[in-house]
């Protein structure tokens, strides 16, 4: 069972989805979302892991600090990879992957909160789906440098062939997505793209999440 999120809902969260860590950003963090958040970003995901990621007080902090920001633009706020850390946060939801744990069982652990689950072939997107995913992260589309143990690239084909194996779920597509890749991402059947690095490495933040979210609603 998925969550009671209406798919159509949820699709809508998908459009413009920023994925970061204090790691990825070259800008204090909080500023980072607060400049995405005024850009339009649909979700955020708390992805505070890898070499130089906060641990311990400093990582929950940040995460209260970053979902205290999406709470008051009313943007959903989801944990990566952590389920104790959604839980105490009371976070909007959850993403996992296929090394995390099962999705069935963290969705019997949140309840109602938002699952995301990443697949990257149709019967891992159809495992997910059985045990309760409200959405598939799909990818990597492109190359990525924002993930060590990233698979390998899947390009934008994995995505037509879910849509024509039946798989009508909500799909983000991630990795590697600029904004000369949206309209491709879309086209191919993608719901929203969530992207790390076009955001936190952009110059200008607020303006990149404006021309990603404005190429993704012209594609759809
Ligand atoms: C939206 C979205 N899609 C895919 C992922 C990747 O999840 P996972 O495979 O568990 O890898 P990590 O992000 O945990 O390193 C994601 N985080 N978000
Ligand atoms: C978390 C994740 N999962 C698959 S690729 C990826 C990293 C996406 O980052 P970027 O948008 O910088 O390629
Ligand atoms: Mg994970």
């Amino acid at each position: 069972m998925s969550s009671s999120m209406l798919p159509d809902v949820v699709r809508r969260h998908l459009q413009m989805y920023l994925v970061l860590g204090s790691a990825n950003c070259l800008a204090e963090p909080g500023w980072v979302v607060q400049e995405a958040l005024a850009g339009g970003a649909t979700m955020i995901q708390f992805r505070e892991k890898g070499r130089d990621a906060l641990t311990g007080a400093p990582r929950i902090e940040l995460a209260r600090r970053l979902q205290d920001q999406c709470r008051r633009a009313g943007v959903p706020f989801i944990v990566n990879d952590d389920v104790e850390l959604a839980l105490e946060l009371d976070a909007d939801g959850v993403h996992i992957g296929q090394d995390d744990e099962s999705a069935a069982s963290v969705r019997a652990r949140i309840g109602n909160r938002m699952l995301g689950v990443s697949a990257h072939t149709i019967e891992e997107a159809r495992c997910a789906i059985l045990q309760g995913a409200d959405y598939l992260g799909v990818g990597p589309i492109y190359p990525t440098i924002s993930k060590d143990d990233a698979h390998a690239v899947q390009g934008s084909a994995i995505l037509h062939e879910m849509r024509k194996a039946g798989i009508h779920v909500p799909i983000v597509g991630i990795g590697g997505i600029t904004k000369d890749r949206v309209e491709e991402v879309i086209h191919a059947g993608a719901d929203g793209i969530a992207v790390i690095s076009a955001v936190t490495r952009a110059e200008r933040i607020r303006a990149a999440v404006e021309e990603l979210k404005k190429k993704v609603i012209l594609s759809i």
